[in-house]
């Protein structure tokens, strides 16, 4: 297991914003969290990243204490993508990717590093634009370049915040294909989102956080309208297409 959360609580200042949160996660998994604006999700993220400090409970990766880790240590199993809007930098894609290898050389990349992050820009088709000033791109390539940083990090845990978000349909599906890839190479990913019918195509396992609290745990095949319905206060119809859901917003319930 890499990743295992017992009885998590966090508030900022005294509003509570995680309730009794239990999660754990196995290699290769891709989870999905999902949930309203404002259910916790990305302070969830940060959270796991040590980026926010729990209140109460543990969150532990390969079975210790994230607290015991000191910054570096935890940047070489944990690697964490903020939404868009609360990164920005001016370096091109290669030092920008380069800068996943922090962890491991500090400010001074050696040869490795550089070769490791010229395999993850090849690997995930950035080579044309690798020398590209990052503040030149689309979102969607911006969004492209965080994840082959988290990738060029080698973690074995990704934490990626809405990474589809303001995303074109193509794009949308080659942020999927980069996360999948990361999967299929036996990273867990665990990635927030608000797409529904895109994460009940990706997803292997979907939690939904409904005021804070996980309200449920399980595989897209569980997901229901009247789960959405009661988490998001939204009647949707689900349609199936090649055995993945569909869904479809009807109106807001009163
Ligand atoms: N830095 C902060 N200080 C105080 N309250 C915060 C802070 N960040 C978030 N919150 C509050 O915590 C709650 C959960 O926010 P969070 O960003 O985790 O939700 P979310 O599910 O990721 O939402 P969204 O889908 O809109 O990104 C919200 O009520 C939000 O207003």
């Amino acid at each position: 297991m890499i990743l295992k959360i017992e009885a998590l609580n966090f508030a900022y200042n005294k509003k509570k914003v995680l309730k009794n949160i239990n999660l754990e996660a196995e290699k290769g998994e891709l989870i999905t969290l999902i949930g309203p604006n404002g259910s916790g999700k990305s302070t969830l993220l940060k959270c796991i990243n040590n980026y926010l400090k729990a209140d109460q409970g543990t969150i532990k990766v390969k079975n210790q204490q994230i607290r015991n880790f000191s910054q570096k240590e935890l940047a070489k199993i944990i690697a964490y993508v903020p939404q868009a809007s609360e990164i920005n930098f001016n370096l091109d894609v290669f030092e920008t990717v380069l800068m996943g290898r922090k962890a491991y050389s500090g400010w001074k990349a050696n040869q490795q590093d550089k070769e490791i992050t010229a395999e993850v820009i090849s690997k995930l088709g950035l080579e044309e634009i690798a020398f590209k000033n990052i503040n030149e791109l689309s979102g969607g390539q911006q969004q492209k370049v965080f994840i082959a940083r988290a990738a060029a990090q080698a973690a074995e845990l990704i934490l990626l915040d809405e990474p589809t978000n303001n995303l074109d349909l193509k794009h949308q599906l080659e942020i999927f294909e980069m996360i999948e890839k990361e999967v299929s190479s036996g990273k867990t990913v665990i990635v927030t989102m608000h797409d529904l019918s895109l994460v009940s195509r990706f997803s292997d396992r979907i939690i939904m956080l409904k005021e804070g609290s996980i309200y449920s745990d399980g595989t897209a095949s569980t997901l229901s309208a009247a789960k959405i319905n009661s988490v998001y206060g939204v009647e949707v119809s689900l349609k199936e297409h090649n055995g993945k859901k569909i869904i479809i917003p009807e109106k807001i319930c009163v």
